[in-house]
């Protein structure tokens, strides 16, 4: 039997006061894939990823995440996914430790630790794990919440933007968490403006412009001239 997608959503809109952010997005994603949310600045990425965060209510639509209903189930839709917002999210008093104790008791998760150990060394983290963060670049930041969303495992992996101000070491740390997520049967959804590293770790593709969705294909379609014209 054929699994439904884990991510459907259909027709969303979602407006702030007088902006519609997003308007109209249909999206599907499925477990065991990563799929990139691309677009230029303002195209609605992020609010789309926060509504699948169950961050942001959906104004109208039907978004559902591992068969939660966003709308309806925020806490449940939160309690299935991995987060990694676009900006912010970090205590900055806390350290990386601490962050991971945090979430691993908010999730009441057992015998974390050594996952928690092992990916603060795959993002070459581990020598600043008891540092706190106020002190952190943007990329050890961004680092340090690609961590976060991927401690506990979650069915749904969202990065809004992990590439950003991120080094090459980072970057390959991120891309094998994706893999890895996509090899336990996870999905991911991943948002980036670089067409490159998202074919890199993604093998669908759906791109935003001006709150609506103008394509969905396999990454590998996207060339760089198709992009382009999209972007436009
Ligand atoms: N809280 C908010 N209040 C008002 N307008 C908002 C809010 N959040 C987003 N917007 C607006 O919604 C639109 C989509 O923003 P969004 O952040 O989703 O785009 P994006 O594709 O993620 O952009 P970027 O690539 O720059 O991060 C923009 O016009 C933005 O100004």
């Amino acid at each position: 039997m054929t699994q439904p997608p884990a991510v459907v959503v259909r027709d969303l809109h979602v407006r702030f006061g007088d902006v519609e952010a997003v308007s109209g997005v249909d999206l599907t994603a499925d477990s065991g894939r990563a799929t990139a949310l691309l677009g230029r600045n303002g195209a609605g990425k992020s609010t789309t990823m926060k509504v699948l965060a169950g961050v942001v209510p959906p104004t109208s639509g039907a978004v559902t995440v591992a068969g939660r209903d966003a709308a309806t189930d925020a806490l449940g839709v939160k309690r299935v996914v991995g987060y990694c917002p676009d900006v912010g999210g970090l205590v900055p008093r806390a350290t990386p430790w601490e962050h991971l104790q945090l979430s691993a008791r908010l999730r009441r998760m057992d015998a974390w630790e050594e996952r928690g150990r092992d990916l603060l060394e795959r993002f070459e983290l581990g020598d600043v794990a008891h540092r706190v963060v106020g002190g952190f670049s943007h990329g050890m930041s961004r680092r340090l919440s690609v961590v976060l969303a991927a401690l506990h495992e979650p069915s749904v992996l969202l990065l809004d933007e992990p590439f950003d101000g991120v080094d090459p070491l980072g970057v390959e740390a991120t891309l094998e968490v994706v893999a890895d997520a996509r090899a336990r049967g996870a999905c991911v959804l991943l948002s980036t403006h670089l067409r490159d590293l998202a074919l890199e770790a993604c093998g669908d593709a759906v791109v935003l412009r001006g709150g609506n969705r103008v394509a969905a294909m396999e990454a590998t379609d996207l060339t760089g001239e198709t992009y382009r014209a999209l972007l436009d």
